[in-house]
């Protein structure tokens, strides 16, 4: 019989990784994994409840908010403000930083960055919905009033990130620097327990995910890429195969375990690419990293990209890294872009 290892406890655990580890990372970890818990119950049930369909509010990115999307960022906020140790949270659904002021929070040393709701098309359908998260410490001393310049830090400053998708089971994947875990959602004990530990994408895989109904708008590499994946070629057991569902968590942990590519480029619509890189981009650019594969846009490697504004978009190329590899080098052929270009977008 396997013992089972709880979350709890494996954080535990690994916090002696940190000589100087006091804990702090360690509970605010224990508190979006609560919040998980809580988003999940709703999610699971749906259909049942009043949380499904639009808010009837719009947020910063001009999109309509679903009921989820804000009951899905009050429980995390809430969840984090009670546990004292994140200062400040940005959000996808809130266009400017929050500020957390509980007694405890105040003197909070993190800073969570968080897109509480992956994938909203998807709620309605029932289709893997997620969460994700980006933990930075805070620039600002504590005797100072946190604000939105302690989010605009590099993706190389995470000091933890992680991902939570809401799908046939429930997973929450999360790293530190030092390699990848994933732990399932067992609801007869209400925990999530270990079940993929040292997660690692395969360097190589065959499925390729992007949205080709956008296919004429995109930048000429990446056209050729798709075309490159369609080829008839058994030795690079090609033609790939398409999948893509609209979440980009879930499209991204089917990617980490099968092995995989996900491309989000430019378009028309999205001349700066869709993609957010401080909730979205580097938080999964952290994940897949630490899992042996790499993240860029097409020219530079995503957690350098600096981040300017809060809500800052970009393309991204994330996945296996030889498939990666390929993207960029269809780019750098078919869409050739100057350096000082290459943090914006491709
Ligand atoms: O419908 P499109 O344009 O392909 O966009 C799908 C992408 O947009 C997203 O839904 C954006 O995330 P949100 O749902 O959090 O806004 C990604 O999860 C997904 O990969
Ligand atoms: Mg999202
Ligand atoms: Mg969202």
């Amino acid at each position: 019989m396997t013992v089972v290892k709880t979350l709890g406890q494996f954080i535990i655990e690994k916090q002696a990784d940190f000589p100087y580890a006091k804990g702090e990372l360690s509970r605010l970890l224990r508190d979006i994994g609560i919040a998980a818990k809580i988003v999940n119950r709703e999610i699971n049930k749906a259909g049942l409840v009043d949380i499904l369909g639009e808010a009837g509010t719009v947020n910063v990115q001009g999109e309509s908010q679903k009921k989820l999307d804000i009951y899905a960022n009050e429980q995390f906020i809430s969840a984090l403000e009670s546990g004292g140790e994140c200062c400040l949270v940005a959000s996808e659904e809130n266009e400017e930083v929050v500020l957390l002021n509980s007694k405890f929070s105040k003197n909070g040393k993190y800073i969570v960055a968080i897109d509480p709701l992956d994938g909203s098309s998807n709620i309605e359908v029932n289709v893997a919905v997620g969460t994700t998260f980006s933990i930075y410490r805070r620039k600002t001393d504590v005797s100072e009033e946190p604000n939105e310049s302690d989010v605009l830090q590099k993706g190389t400053e995470q000091v933890a990130a992680g991902y939570i998708v809401y799908g046939s089971s429930t997973m929450l994947v999360y790293t530190t620097g030092k390699g990848v875990n994933g732990f399932t959602l067992d609801p007869s004990i209400g925990e999530f327990c270990l079940s993929h530990p040292n997660m690692r994408i395969p360097e190589d895989g065959t499925i390729y995910s992007i949205n080709e109904g956008y296919y004429t708008h995109f930048p000429e590499g990446v056209k050729k890429y798709i075309k490159y994946c369609q080829v008839h070629d058994k030795e690079t057991n090609r033609p790939y195969t398409s999948r893509y569902i609209g979440s980009m968590v879930a499209d991204l942990h089917r990617n980490l375990i099968r092995g995989g590519i996900f491309i989000y480029p430019t378009t028309a619509a999205n001349p700066q690419g869709k993609l957010r890189l401080v909730y979205e981009c580097n938080p999964l650019a952290f994940i897949i990293e630490q899992a042996g594969g790499l993240a860029t846009n097409g020219v530079k490697r995503i957690l350098d990209i600096e981040v300017n504004k809060v809500h800052q978009r970009s393309c991204i190329f994330i996945g296996s890294k030889n498939m990666v590899l390929k993207a960029e080098e269809m780019m750098r052929e078919y869409s050739p872009v100057a350096d000082t270009e290459a943090s914006v977008a491709v």
